[in-house]
């Protein structure tokens, strides 16, 4: 079996005494995967990324990355990542070239390294504009650029998506798609929306006050969303629906009912039992729960 890229375990981690913000966090990344790390805002993130960058130090639980230990053998692993951990740190009044040039020299890689992860960005063509003049989803790209140059196998991005455009989202989809398949990077992402990663990301970990609830592959994840998924419906006799439905759990929220979806087969059957009983139908909607309906599932999962 291969190694983990990244395997953490049980860890714990507190900013000042008797709180503690993360709390037997064990998150385990594969080669060539990309990992979704999702969590709403303050659940733990940031913080579970900066130490796994050995950025903060460790005080419970234990961190290897390409199965080595982070605090033995920290400079040897961060030469294989590239990271983005907040807001991208580019300097506005140099031009894309020169930025990549001043941590060329820090990565000291060869020149010819610079049009290549241009390239790779999509930048290719504007690297000899200022940066002030760049949009965020560019300056995004090109902090992405600067995390490339060292040609790393496993790249962390700590929300990259945040404040982008739908466009900007989607070229940054793009991208890191494209490092992952065509560079064969391994790849952990961070949002705090699922439907913003879920077109990529392979697996997911999703972290809520500082626990994780949920590892696994997406399928398994939507597993338990379709286990919480419900139908909205409205009829011309809502009374008859329920007395029809009695063995459903149906809920009445002024005009509509709501129950829970079990599958098309038996909603192919609801809807021959209406039409049988001269029912109309005025309105029918799947509603998938969105991220924070999962955590609530999740939490209350027994
Ligand atoms: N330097 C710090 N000192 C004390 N508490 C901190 C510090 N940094 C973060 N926290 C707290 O730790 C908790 C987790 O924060 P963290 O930034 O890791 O979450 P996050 O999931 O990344 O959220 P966000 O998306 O808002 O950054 C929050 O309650 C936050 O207030």
């Amino acid at each position: 079996m291969h190694t983990p890229i990244v395997s953490m375990n049980d860890l714990s981690f507190s900013y000042t005494k008797g709180s503690k913000i993360l709390q037997n966090i064990s998150l385990e990344v594969k080669a060539g995967q990309i990992y979704g790390f999702l969590g709403p805002n303050g659940s733990g993130k940031t913080t579970t990324l900066r130490l796994l960058l050995g950025l903060l130090k460790k005080q419970e639980g234990s961190i290897k990355i390409f199965g080595k230990d982070i605090q033995t053998s920290r400079i040897e692993i961060l030469k294989e990542i590239g990271s983005l951990i907040e807001n991208p740190s580019v300097y506005g009044h140099l031009t894309a070239n020169q930025n990549l040039e001043v941590y060329r020299e820090i990565y000291n890689c060869k020149k010819g390294r610079l049009d290549e992860v241009l390239h790779t960005v999509g930048l290719a063509d504007v690297g000899g504009k200022a940066v002030k003049n760049y949009s965020l989803g560019m300056k995004q790209r090109l902090s992405i650029a600067l995390a490339l140059l060292p040609g790393p196998k496993l790249l962390i991005l700590d929300e990259p998506t945040n404040g982008l455009d739908p466009t900007g989202i989607i070229e940054l989809r793009q991208l890191i798609k494209n490092l992952n398949k065509e560079h064969g990077m391994s790849i952990i992402i961070s949002s705090h929306n699922l439907s913003e990663v879920e077109k990529i990301v392979s697996h997911v970990g999703i972290i809520f006050n500082g626990k994780m609830l949920f590892q696994g592959a997406l399928d398994e994840l939507y597993d338990v969303q379709k286990a919480q998924t419900r139908v909205l419906i409205n009829t011309s006799d809502n009374d008859r629906v329920i007395q029809l439905l009695h063995d459903k759990d149906v809920q009445r929220d002024n005009n509509m009912l709501s129950f829970a979806f079990e599958g098309t087969e038996e909603m192919a059957a609801i809807n021959r039992t209406l039409l049988n009983s001269n029912i109309d139908l005025y309105h029918l909607q799947r509603l998938d729960p969105n991220l924070e309906q999962l955590f609530i599932a999740l939490t209350t999962k027994s």
